[in-house]
């Protein structure tokens, strides 16, 4: 059972960088749990406000639940207390409130509440959706803003209001008016973290807008990189910050918006091309070319 409040949990949060392993497939696409918990462990040698188990970069969306439950007691277990463990809940309200059950009997510390599976809702509908899964279980909930569920500043502050265990909002649409509007109503009640793909790009703007952390996809192949950066950005350090957006993430950008899917893809290219293979990606999405793991692995190169 958690140590964590959902006070706590979103008081935690907010005090560092957010960390969201890719899961390991082996060549013929099934769970490599012992390649994953070797990640874990290099990981765990840097500092992170918390870890993300199958989120969208660990391709939550492409598990069973049987494999999504076997991947957050991983987490839990090699993590082991140092930092929390959020668990994903996804797909439609009663396999998102199963999910969520699952992970507080796992040990997780909390849940990203990701969009429900196809269909367009209303707002309304939307805050049916994220107070059943909020009341399913006495753990915090991150809820994930993107995709067919985004959520606007009003139906944010009604969430905020009815469900004492909803912490966070993780951004995935990078709307100005709305991220402002949703400070302005809601402020400090909630933890805000940036969620858009490779979402360095956008670090800086969105602290100045009420949203004082991220999750990093670039920090599972360059976890001291990403350390640095987001301390750049902690300290406001604009000529840092523009200085490494410039030198890797822009050209990493460059390959990643080849193709779509690219952004979680390419983050299994980055470990490819600094020797430490989280095996391929499963269907929908693809990897990269070997020539594109390859221009990757040249900026990598600049950089180390
Ligand atoms: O659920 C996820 O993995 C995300 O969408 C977070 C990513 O880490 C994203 O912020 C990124 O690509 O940096």
């Amino acid at each position: 059972m958690t140590d964590y409040t959902p006070t706590d949990l979103a008081a935690q949060l907010k005090s560092g960088l957010l960390s969201f392993p890719v899961t390991h497939f082996t060549a013929d696409l099934r769970i490599d749990e012992a390649g994953y918990r070797k990640h874990l462990a290099w990981l765990s040698e840097y500092p992170v406000a918390g870890l993300f188990a199958a989120g969208g970069t660990g391709e939550g969306f492409s598990l069973t639940s049987e494999e999504t439950d076997q991947v957050v007691r991983a987490a839990v277990d090699e993590v082991a207390g140092a930092v929390p463990v959020l668990a994903p809940a996804t797909g439609s309200t009663a396999n998102a409130i199963a999910q969520a059950r699952a992970a507080e009997a796992a040990g997780a510390d909390g849940l990203l509440l990701m969009p429900p599976y196809l269909t367009e809702a209303s707002q309304r509908g939307l805050i049916e959706h994220v107070s059943q899964v909020c009341r399913a279980t006495g753990l915090g909930v991150v809820v994930y803003s993107r995709a067919n569920a985004i959520l606007r500043d009003e139906a944010v502050a009604i969430l905020a209001d009815r469900n004492r265990t909803f912490v966070g909002f993780k951004d995935g649409v990078g709307n100005i008016e709305q991220m402002t509007r949703t400070y302005a109503r809601v402020g400090d009640r909630l933890t805000y973290i940036g969620g858009l793909p490779t979402a360095e790009t956008f670090a800086l703007p969105l602290l100045q807008l009420g949203v004082s952390t991220y999750s990093s996809a670039l920090f599972n192949f360059l976890p001291q990189w990403a350390t640095e950066f987001y301390d750049a950005v902690r300290a406001k350090d604009t000529v840092e910050v523009y200085r490494r957006l410039d030198e890797f993430v822009i050209p990493y950008l460059d390959i990643r918006d080849r193709t779509q899917g690219y952004a979680v893809s390419i983050v299994k290219a980055g470990l490819t091309a600094v020797g430490r293979p989280a095996g391929p990606v499963r269907p929908p999405l693809t990897d990269l070319a070997d020539p594109e793991v390859a221009e990757l692995r040249d900026l990598i190169d600049r950089i180390s």
